[in-house]
């Protein structure tokens, strides 16, 4: 059971964070329309992107903060590389932040502290990934001896060493698997599937759903004014808008199969995908100088963590602890919000979390609550589609939902929306955005 009390409301900073817009470039299929394109020129043109539509040329921000999951050693710097290469002030600083599929809406947590305290007044939060460009290692062996053909004085000793790398050959590429279990993000998530019964048909279900309610959401010019095209793309790659139940049933079990009774397949599990987004933040007083609306207020984030290596937990259910914490803090319950913003790694660990909230016995044994923390109403979970339709590259899903959220807020004449997202590492990023 958990043993965290939350800290108390009058401790916090109190200056409000709003959030005025966010851009991201349409997710891509992996090695399909971004394929040569780093994470530095996705984010470059996420935040490019941002920077046209709020006319933020030559601005010195307070801070832009980002990370990619998977990233080359030469990115060593690359949200500060993504500023240089925009048309930001060079004088606006960046950092690098990294916490698996959290990282985008970590990083937006970041700058909006930095906010709230007082630091700067104006912020860009995202991130980016590839997957087509994912960094290729190469073995210990043979790096030492790259090395040692590196630092080799003469010529007659650098071919012996070069001879030497014949026998080293080894590379490493980057596996989607958890270091601790060996097992892939897709087989833990159908661990819990199973443990929590959920069926194919109502996976299957949710997924189509995802599908049409963003193929509708474009149709309407929802994604209008939060996506700029990229490499001739103008809609996510993933979207099929025409997704049905009756094709999606013929599809065959990918993960979980091993299990028996396997139910989760490339239709209800996030596809590998390449993107980049970027929201931005600031106080009221510098949104009204400049003459912006504000769409939403980031009211509060929650990062929880569980012991899925030896403790109970399922490796993607941290938010089924974080979510009682930030609700507990700021005095609400499921049933004060409009809008679930619920990432859909996969359509199972969705369905899992929902369900987890729901039952009494997982409240009270694992979470410590004195009962079930309650249903929600379907109807506003994920209102214009999510990660299922538009793919999800990891650090960018964060930017995407908080300006999705954000943008259902402003458009609703306010209300509040639940912000959730899983991650690698047993953990779970949550937040409330609110107008
Ligand atoms: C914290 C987190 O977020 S954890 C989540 C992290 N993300 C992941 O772990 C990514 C998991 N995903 C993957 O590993 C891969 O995408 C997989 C294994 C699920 C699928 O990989 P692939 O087999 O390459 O998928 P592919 O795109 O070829 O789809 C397989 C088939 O399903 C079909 N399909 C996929 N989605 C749909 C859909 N929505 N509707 C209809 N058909 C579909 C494809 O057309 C394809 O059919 P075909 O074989 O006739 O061409």
């Amino acid at each position: 059971m958990a043993s965290y009390t939350p800290r108390q409301p009058e401790t916090r900073q109190q200056r409000p964070v709003a959030i005025l817009g966010g851009n991201r470039i349409p997710f891509a299929r992996q090695d399909r329309a971004y394929a040569t394109a780093s994470n530095q020129d996705m984010f470059t043109a996420a935040l490019q992107g941002l920077v046209s539509r709020f006319s933020l040329q030559g601005e010195q921000l307070g801070m832009v903060a980002g990370g990619a999951v998977l990233k080359h050693s030469r990115d060593f710097n690359l949200i500060r590389e993504s500023v240089l290469g925009s048309s930001l002030s060079p004088y606006t600083p960046a950092v690098d932040v990294q916490q698996a599929c959290g990282t985008g809406l970590q990083a937006i947590q970041i700058v909006a502290d930095g906010i709230a305290a007082g630091r700067y007044d104006v912020a860009i939060g995202g991130g980016v990934d590839t997957t087509s460009d994912a960094p290729i290692g190469v073995s210990e062996d043979m790096r030492r001896q790259m090395l040692e053909v590196n630092r080799a004085k003469s010529t007659v000793d650098r071919i012996k060493a070069a001879l030497g790398l014949a026998t080293k050959l080894g590379i490493e590429i980057p596996r989607n698997g958890e270091p601790r279990t060996g097992l892939s993000m897709g087989e833990h998530a159908a661990i819990t599937a199973k443990e929590f019964g959920i069926s194919r048909a109502e996976q299957d279900e949710l997924a189509a759903a995802s599908h049409q309610k963003m193929g509708a959401a474009y149709d309407r010019g929802f994604f209008d004014d939060l996506i700029t095209p990229f490499m001739g793309l103008t809609r996510d790659e993933n979207l099929r808008p025409n997704s049905s139940v009756e094709k999606l049933a013929t599809l065959k079990p990918v993960f979980g199969v091993s299990l028996g009774d396997a139910t989760m397949t490339a239709g209800n599990s996030t596809p590998l995908t390449d993107g980049a987004s970027a929201v931005l933040l600031a106080t009221d007083e510098w949104a009204a100088e400049k003459n912006l609306p504000v769409l939403a207020y980031l009211r509060d984030t929650e990062t929880a963590a569980v012991d899925y290596v030896n403790g109970p937990d399922g490796l993607l259910m941290a938010p089924t602890y974080a979510v009682p914490r930030l609700l507990q803090r700021n005095g609400l319950t499921l049933a004060d919000f409009d809008f679930f913003e619920i990432h859909e790694a996969f359509a199972s660990v969705v369905l899992a979390t929902l369900q987890a909230w729901e039952s009494e016995e997982y409240c009270t044994e694992r979470l410590g609550l004195d009962g079930a923390l309650g249903s929600i109403d379907r109807s506003k979970l994920n209102v214009n589609g999510s990660s299922l339709a538009a793919g999800h590259p990891f650090a960018a899903t964060g930017g995407r939902i908080i300006a999705q959220a954000a943008k259902q807020i402003k458009e609703n004449g306010g209300g509040r929306a639940l912000v959730s997202i899983c991650a690698a590492g047993g953990q779970g990023v949550t937040a409330i955005v609110e107008g």
